[in-house]
């Protein structure tokens, strides 16, 4: 036989194989490129909302972000910038209604630098006003229209889309308070505890949790549906109750006892609720100009305001403010308002965490917290205020009254107890952002929290793609590893046959 016959060809230089090879190495190296960028983290792509809350005691300007393809997924949206107008309230300007959209300017130029220009037009801006302006409508309409009237010119004036400037209600004040929490702590996707809401403002303070008994008054009853999970809230705002106007009741009923005992000029009101040393004059009006009380005619215009730094008498007298004898329902907290047992763990925020932090109170028990607070009201005055010569001397002035105030609210007001008081965490962020209803608010208005569960995919998408990468490529080996096995076998099988 020749010999050139018998010799076999190698099947790596024939063209097709070539080609193929070259396909398979080119197919490669294009898969590798596609699943490294594929999976290089992306620039995130971010959205942006601003709420205003219109507090009785000022105005705050919240900017939040979320990345914006994940907005319906469970605390994605945060705080990234906050603004404190400055001055008062915007119920405050009734006799001025221009001076309220005046005083959000420095605010809202700072949320134009915030937010990046391009964005502008599509971020939403809401305004919501709570407890201050509640009671300015009630005491003058028109003037609580015309102060509305005047934020939401202002706030259209900007390049933002203008979503709205309203009252709302204490029934939402509440609500989104608690949806806020517990969408910060992460808990709505899980069937696990959530957290109650407890917010003290200035003029009103609210209670919002998941009760384990019967809610028995309509409207403190609220169900909601969020990413699947069925939530069947208490909730009740009492309007008048914040610290400030608790403030004003509490002086009040002590101004009209001390008129019946002594109508003598000048009036001296003797007040447990601050220190020992304390003694101011003060305008009569200034504490009846609420709505939160029948207006008294008083002779005097004036009266000094003595300070007696006594912590049990204090809690007596504010006591005087929660009205605990009719209640229509099997319980209530008070002034005949339906509430079942606290149940759970609660988040304490605003004014409750102000107060008991400054004191340091946030920790204790409740027994010790009663201990610190009554020798923290009988120190003088003098020696308050050169212990802390920063901070506002109103303020300062208050915390003897605010804490004992919320220690009542919280015991005779809402039933916590000994027992129950650790599960009170005065919280004033959860992560970086602030405890409050705005962020709920928001969620609820742009509709980021689905009542039912998004339908995630089985993998991540960077994932999924790697998964596909690997997989092709094993498929292509054992592709390669069949054909080199029968090209052995058929080259050893010609050999046979030789
Ligand atoms: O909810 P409403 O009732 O409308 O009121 P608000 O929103 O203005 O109320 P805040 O929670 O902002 O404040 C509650 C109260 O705490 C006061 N406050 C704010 N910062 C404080 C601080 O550092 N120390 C003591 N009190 C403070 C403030 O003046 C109010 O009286
Ligand atoms: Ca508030």
């Amino acid at each position: 036989m020749d010999e050139q016959g018998v010799k076999v060809k190698n099947p790596w230089h024939r063209p097709v194989v070539i080609f193929l090879a070259a396909v398979i190495i080119v197919g490669i190296i294009i898969m590798v490129a596609i699943s490294v960028v594929q999976n290089k983290p992306l620039h995130q792509k971010y959205k942006y909302g601003i709420v205003l809350d219109a507090g009785s005691s000022h105005t705050s300007v919240f900017i939040y972000e979320w990345p914006a393809e994940k907005e319906n997924n469970t605390g994605m949206v945060r705080q990234k910038h906050t603004c404190n107008v400055q001055g008062k309230g915007i119920s405050s300007y009734s006799a001025n209604p221009q001076g309220a959209g005046a005083s959000l300017q420095e605010c809202m130029e700072e949320a134009k630098q915030k937010i990046p220009a391009h964005r502008h037009p599509e971020t939403p801006v809401y305004l919501g006003a709570t407890a201050g302006m509640r009671l300015l409508r009630m005491e003058n309409e028109e003037a609580s229209d015309k102060v509305l009237d005047s934020v939401a010119h202002s706030l259209k004036s900007y390049p933002f889309s203008y979503q709205g400037a309203r009252i709302i209600s204490g029934q939402e004040e509440g609500a989104f308070g608690w949806i806020t929490v517990n969408y910060l702590s992460k808990n709505l996707r899980k069937p696990t505890g959530t957290l109650g809401a407890l917010d003290l403002g200035g003029a009103s303070t609210q209670i919002t949790f998941v009760p384990q008994q019967n809610i028995e008054s309509y409207d403190n009853s609220i169900d909601f549906r969020l990413y699947g999970n069925d939530y069947h809230l208490y909730t009740h705002s009492f309007l008048c109750y914040g610290k400030d106007q608790a403030l004003k009741l509490s002086m009040g009923k002590k101004l009209e006892s001390t008129l019946k005992a002594d109508e003598t000029d000048p009036i001296e009101l003797r007040d447990p609720c601050f220190h020992p040393g304390y003694n101011f004059t003060r305008t009569v009006p200034n504490v009846f100009n609420t709505p939160c009380m029948k207006e008294m005619k008083l002779a005097n215009e004036t009266f000094f305001h003595v300070g007696l730094g006594n912590w049990s008498q204090c809690q007596q007298s504010i006591r005087k403010v929660f009205n605990t004898i009719n209640c229509p329902y099997s319980r209530c907290s008070f002034n005949g308002v339906f509430q079942p047992s606290v149940y759970g763990d609660f988040g304490a925020f605003s004014a409750f965490f102000f107060v008991m932090d400054f004191l340091n109170l946030t920790s204790d028990t409740l027994a010790t917290t009663k201990q610190k607070l009554a020798a923290y009201c009988s120190t003088p005055w003098k020696k308050i205020v050169e212990n802390h010569p920063n901070i506002k001397e109103k303020y300062l002035s208050e915390y003897c009254f605010s804490a004992t105030y919320i220690l009542t609210l919280l015991e005779d007001g809402y039933k916590f107890t000994s027992n129950n008081w650790k599960d009170i965490r005065f919280i004033k962020k959860i992560g970086d952002s602030d405890a409050g209803w705005t962020l709920g608010y928001m969620l609820n208005l742009t509709n980021m929290i689905p009542a039912e569960a998004p339908d995630t995919p089985l993998m991540p998408y960077g994932g999924y793609v790697t998964f596909m990468f690997l997989f092709s490529l094993l498929i292509l080996v054992l592709l390669l590893l069949v054909y080199f096995y029968f090209r052995r076998s058929t080259r050893t099988g010609q050999k046979d046959i030789i």
